[in-house]
């Protein structure tokens, strides 16, 4: 609302659209990116995915037409998703916000104390274990079961992870695609999105958001609320303004984007 009321709208987007998506001004613009499932396909396992030979190059182009304000923000770890962006070198939101990629500089949150992440990673890991079907993901900052390989394990794995909430102070259990997990209390993509915006090199500029899932939502719900441009790639309840069918349809809006 604050950004329609100086005028965003007029200042900060064009006329044209490209898939029904209003094309912004990059170069006053903060390009928020999630990853699996908005930039790339959804695959069987985390480590599966395949990843547009041209990501890289997208990211950086768009990178540079905003003026170093392309931000992946991200559930999975920095350390995992850096493999998949080549030299990209901007700024990373990583474990739903849990860490933060500034300047090369890798930050994680003060709740995720490696000690006890650890503790939690090794008992899920071992629960995974004797549960095949069960994938653990282990994070700097917390820790993931996927059951997208066996839906029929959803709710053992939900009540092991409560358990695991229940007797761990400061981590919340989350549900995602055909996963659950375990985050650091409080945080959210929405909430360090608020925090960059307020940085100098990002205030003033309007918020663009590109997710695909559940746990996206509050984030989209924010940009709405600023009155920049929210896009929900894939089906689903929203409370987006634009919708794209899928993440190659995305990377299309974003090539476009480019090259206008
Ligand atoms: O915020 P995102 O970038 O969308 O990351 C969300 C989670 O993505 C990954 O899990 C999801 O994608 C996997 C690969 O396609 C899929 O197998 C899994 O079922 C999905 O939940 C990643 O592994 C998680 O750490 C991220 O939190």
């Amino acid at each position: 609302m604050y950004y329609e009321m100086i005028g965003f709208h007029g200042e900060h987007q064009s006329e044209h659209t490209v898939d029904g998506v209003p094309e912004p001004k990059l170069d006053r613009s903060t390009l928020f990116l999630d990853f699996d499932g908005t930039l790339v396909e959804l695959a069987d396992r985390p480590d599966a995915i395949e990843v547009d030979p041209g990501l890289e190059a997208l990211l950086r182009g768009l990178s540079e037409k905003t003026r170093g304000r392309v931000v992946i923000i991200t559930g999975r770890a920095i350390e995992d998703i850096t493999q998949y962006l080549g030299d990209f070198d901007g700024p990373i939101i990583g474990g739903h916000g849990a860490q933060e990629r500034m300047s090369g500089e890798i930050r994680n949150h003060e709740l995720a104390d490696p000690e006890t992440v650890k503790r939690l990673g090794e008992m899920t890991h071992a629960f995974a274990a004797t549960h095949p079907g069960l994938i653990c993901e282990e994070k700097p900052t917390g820790v993931v079961l996927h059951f997208r390989q066996n839906e029929d394990l959803a709710a053992q794995a939900y009540a092991f992870l409560r358990a695991l909430s229940e007797t761990h102070e400061g981590f919340d259990l989350h549900h995602s695609k055909m996963a659950y997990e375990l985050r650091p209390a409080g945080i959210g993509k929405d909430v360090s999105m608020r925090r960059l915006m307020e940085n100098e090199h990002f205030a003033g500029t309007m918020p663009i958001f590109f997710g695909d899932d559940v746990t996206d939502e509050p984030a989209l719900h924010w940009v709405c609320e600023q009155g920049g441009l929210a896009v929900k790639v894939g089906e689903g309840e929203t409370a987006a303004g634009c919708r794209l069918g899928e993440p190659e349809a995305a990377r299309r809006t974003l090539r476009r984007w480019l090259e206008a």
